[in-house]
């Protein structure tokens, strides 16, 4: 942005945000005057984002640890869809910390990066002024900032679309964020962005609450008013355990109301005086407008189940490929060449989509190998600041450079000296740092910051990648030398879609995440056609939710949170889901055009525009 546009960026801030009378009106307004009212900022400063230390991120990292895990293929879906756009995907903390991140392809995830939009920075609305994360999380709600918006002029590249968190008991846990550096980004396709987003963190949503009340029955209420995820919990006495934010907001629930042990009925008019247990949907009357909900029982606490994933032991590493190999033909080859160089020190590269299981296949070579019993250790290139895994990798000296730790820092690859170091995401590696890493595998030696002597290091290197290295490679993107090193052996891991021993793949994943359910044939035959964009990770995540919800130990098509946006295509992406959330927002509006524009925020004519685009029929359903 030239000097001239940025004077009037920071002199129309300053006039909106000094009017209380605009305040009143707009959202982003309200925002601007909070940052300069009450947060004292100013908004020409330049400069990037506050980023935590490691120890500070690995201390937040813990403290979500959970919502993390359960978010995790919601967040992986997501970045299917909307990567291509441009859009990266976050997770950040209550504190506006991003914890995960997922870069788009292209030159959008340099330009992210070079912003520090990525782990461990903080886009607190207190800090960095009006921007998606802040906003949404100061306001509780889901928010776009796009362009000008921003408080600061530097942000104005960027364009985010937020949604929060809450977790069961209705508190904010978090917020999802995608972001863009599309100058010419269209408002209405962002806004239909941010309706995808809050579908995503509707789901992560849910999955918290099935988790947590996992011993109790589940509701899940249908037209609620309120969109989607109204869930309420209740015991066998069909008292309320407990209700999710949009369910206490649809039938008026206060926290002592649910404390106190409100009655099912007390809360919602049913039919009877009970819910009718036995069967999988039930009417509902009144309150809150609730037409119909569907039911869910109990999962009974499962014994024995603790741990089950627990890493094997020694004697077990061999099966434990094998395992992860089943009888894919593919696999199955790549393991019997991997088993004939099991000693060696030889590099293996895995190439595979997300979820496909290059982590659990890197772990059992290490744990197959004579190196089983020295360190295993593992950095995601993608998930940190070039600066980070520059220290973390190399290590450095004591005062080799402002805020480093007296004593010094060893660094991975000297940590994981006599055993394995596993690289993910090798293809998010900077340009710097892969030549510094090749310097490394040539010489089996380490120069940690600011020593004066090189440390020879002995490491297995196993790296992984969901990118195509090759072609990264043909477009310089990656370093060739460095790309003919890490791919001594190279494993491609099949998507679980394309596998040749899928239904096996799908019959063992149950047995593990679902052991007291068992599922119909209409399920499996559901689990076979469906593609799978997270893959195994997905199916896993699948199947133990099903197991939770299945009604008497059965899992039925209706248990299995089967996205319907891939299921109809090969590959999630953005045109499907944008469709999916039109069609999802006028049946729910009762078909009706202007209320289902207004909750998606777009004009009526552009949901017109896009209903044709789609040949979506405009008629009324009732
Ligand atoms: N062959 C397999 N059989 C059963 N479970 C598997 C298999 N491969 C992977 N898994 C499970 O699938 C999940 C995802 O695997 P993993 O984390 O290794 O994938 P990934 O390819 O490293 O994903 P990402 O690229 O997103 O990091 C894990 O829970 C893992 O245990």
């Amino acid at each position: 942005m030239g000097r001239m546009a940025a004077r009037n960026h920071v002199d129309r801030v300053l006039s909106v945000a000094s009017n209380p009378a605009a305040a009143d009106r707009s959202g982003v307004a309200n925002s601007w005057r909070r940052c300069l009212v009450d947060h004292k900022l100013d908004p020409a400063r330049l400069g990037p984002p506050q980023t935590l230390t490691q120890s500070e991120l690995k201390t937040s990292a813990a403290a979500m640890d959970e919502l993390i895990r359960i978010a995790m293929p919601e967040l992986d879906m997501l970045h299917g869809v909307v990567r291509e756009a441009g859009y990266c995907v976050n997770l950040a903390d209550t504190a506006a910390t991003i914890m995960v991140s997922r870069l788009p392809d292209g030159d959008a995830a340099t330009t992210l990066r070079d912003w520090k939009i990525y782990t461990g920075s903080v886009f607190s609305e207190a800090v960095e002024g009006t921007n998606g994360l802040g906003t949404a999380l100061a306001e509780e709600r889901p928010t776009t900032v796009q362009h000008h918006e921003h408080f600061r002029e530097q942000w104005a590249m960027f364009s985010c679309a937020v949604a929060p968190v809450f977790d069961e008991v209705g508190r904010l846990a978090g917020a999802v964020n995608i972001t863009s550096c599309r100058a010419d980004l269209d408002r209405a396709a962002h806004q239909m962005a941010l309706a995808i987003t809050v579908q995503a963190a509707r789901r992560i949503e849910q999955a918290i609450f099935r988790t947590r009340f996992r011993n109790g029955w589940i509701l899940a209420l249908a037209r609620s008013g309120s969109g989607d995820g109204a869930l309420v919990a209740f015991d066998e006495d069909q008292r309320l355990l407990g209700a999710t934010r949009a369910a206490r907001r649809a039938l008026d629930l206060s926290d002592e109301a649910i404390a106190s042990g409100l009655l099912l009925s007390q809360a919602l008019r049913l039919d009877g005086a009970r819910l009718d247990l036995s069967a999988e949907q039930t009417r509902l009357l009144g309150r809150g407008g609730v037409g119909f909900g569907h039911l869910a029982a109990p999962v009974r606490p499962a014994s024995g189940l603790a741990g089950r994933r627990e890493r094997p032991g020694e004697a077990r590493c061999d099966a434990d490929l094998l395992r992860l190999a089943g009888s894919d033909p593919a696999l199955m080859r790549s393991v019997s060449r991997l088993a004939r160089i099991a000693d060696a020190t030889i590099p293996v590269l895995l190439q595979g989509e997300t979820g496909s299981g290059k982590d659990a296949f890197a772990r059992a070579i290490h744990a197959s190998a004579a190196r089983a019993g020295r360190p295993y250790v593992a950095l995601n290139c993608a998930a940190m600041p070039e600066s980070l895994i520059d220290a973390e990798l190399f290590g450095y000296e004591g005062g080799a450079f402002t805020g480093a730790r007296r004593s010094g820092s060893k660094g991975l690859i000297a940590q994981a000296d006599g055993g394995t170091l596993f690289l993910d995401e090798i293809g998010d590696m900077p340009p710097a740092l892969q030549t510094r890493l090749l310097r490394v595998l040539e010489n089996r030696e380490v120069r940690p910051l600011g020593a004066l002597r090189p440390v020879p290091v002995d490491v297995r290197l196993i790296s992984a990648t969901h990118r195509d290295l090759g072609a990264m490679v043909a477009d310089g993107g990656f370093r060739a030398d460095l790309y003919y090193r890490l791919r001594g052996l190279q494993i491609d891991l099949p998507p679980l879609r394309e596998r040749g021993d899928k239904a096996e793949v799908i019959a063992r994943v149950a047995a593990e995440e679902a052991p007291l359910a068992r599922l119909t044939a209409e399920a499996r035959t559901a689990l076979m056609a469906y593609p799978f964009p997270g893959n195994i990770r997905q199916l896993r995540h699948v199947l133990r939710l099903a197991g939770c919800t299945a009604d008497g130990g059965l899992i039925a098509p209706g248990d299995l949170d089967l996205p319907p946006c891939a299921a109809e295509v090969p590959a999630a992406d953005f045109e499907t889901a944008e469709r999916n959330v039109i069609a999802d927002a006028l049946q729910r509006a009762g078909g009706h055009v202007l209320e289902a524009a207004r909750s998606l925020k777009i004009s009526r004519a552009t949901l017109y525009r896009k209903m044709k685009a789609f040949g979506i029929e405009p008629a009324r359903a009732h």
